[in-house]
């Protein structure tokens, strides 16, 4: 294990910009990723978890059977009741935290990438931010495609319940854009890694 811990990549923007995208292309030049949503999920699809037990108590409409958080709750439930989506966060925030700066220490890399579309709402803790820009006309389409049974609407609610544009890029230290095509996003990628490389090593 290094003596000092990796420098924090924080790599944010709205839903379907390209974040997992620029994550992968980070991935295959060796920065390990992590994705806090994939960690949130650890969490609440966990009966057991703390956090699980107080997000049913909270809202028990939002619970599947089985006591896991219910998938689609988001469109259903989160993205129509602002307050809601704010306690869901809160609640599952100390955990998913925990968990990426362990994850974190474990890592020998100069730095590391922590995906999160609620990065600064949620005020992680970032050495630089990196902010996917994509076009909406874009994001909704790459959306469309990935999650054929979302209506506009749904995806429309999602991207208001997040933070503005204008808000994601004023606190941003990097802007990419994703209009373009993969091959691109692997030459920015390359371009960013290079950067860090030269600024963390
Ligand atoms: C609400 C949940 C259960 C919905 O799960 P579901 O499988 O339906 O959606 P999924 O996780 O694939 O999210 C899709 C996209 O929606 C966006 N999103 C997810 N959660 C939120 C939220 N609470 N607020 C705004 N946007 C969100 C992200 O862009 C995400 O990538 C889940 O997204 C979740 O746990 N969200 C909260 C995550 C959280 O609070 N993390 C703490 C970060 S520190
Ligand atoms: N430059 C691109 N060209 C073509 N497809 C793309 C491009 N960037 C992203 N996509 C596709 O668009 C969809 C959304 O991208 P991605 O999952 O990376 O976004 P995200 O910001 O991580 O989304 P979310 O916030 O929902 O997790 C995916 O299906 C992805 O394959």
């Amino acid at each position: 294990m290094s003596a000092t811990p990796p420098r924090v990549l924080v790599l944010t923007g709205g839903i379907g910009s390209g974040k997992s995208t620029f994550a992968r292309a980070f991935e295959a030049l060796g920065v390990p990723c992590i994705d806090a949503d994939a960690l949130a999920r650890t969490v609440h699809q966990d009966p057991a978890h703390p956090a699980t037990l107080q997000i049913a108590r909270a809202f028990p409409q939002a619970m599947a059977a089985d006591g896991r958080l219910a998938r689609g709750t988001l469109r259903s439930i989160f993205a129509l009741d602002a307050d809601a989506n704010e306690e869901l966060k809160r609640i599952l925030r100390p955990a998913v935290l925990a968990l990426a700066a362990e994850w974190t220490r474990r890592q020998q890399t100069p730095y590391v990438v922590w995906e999160s579309a609620l990065a600064m709402d949620q005020a992680l803790p970032a050495t630089r931010v990196l902010v996917v820009d994509a076009a909406y006309r874009n994001r909704a389409a790459r959306i469309a495609l990935r999650n054929p049974d979302w209506t506009r609407a749904q995806v429309a609610g999602v991207v208001a319940m997040q933070l503005a544009r204008a808000d994601y890029l004023a606190r941003a230290d990097d802007v990419v854009e994703n209009d373009g095509t993969l091959d691109e996003v692997r030459v920015l990628t390359e371009q960013l890694h290079r950067k860090y490389t030269d600024l963390w090593s």
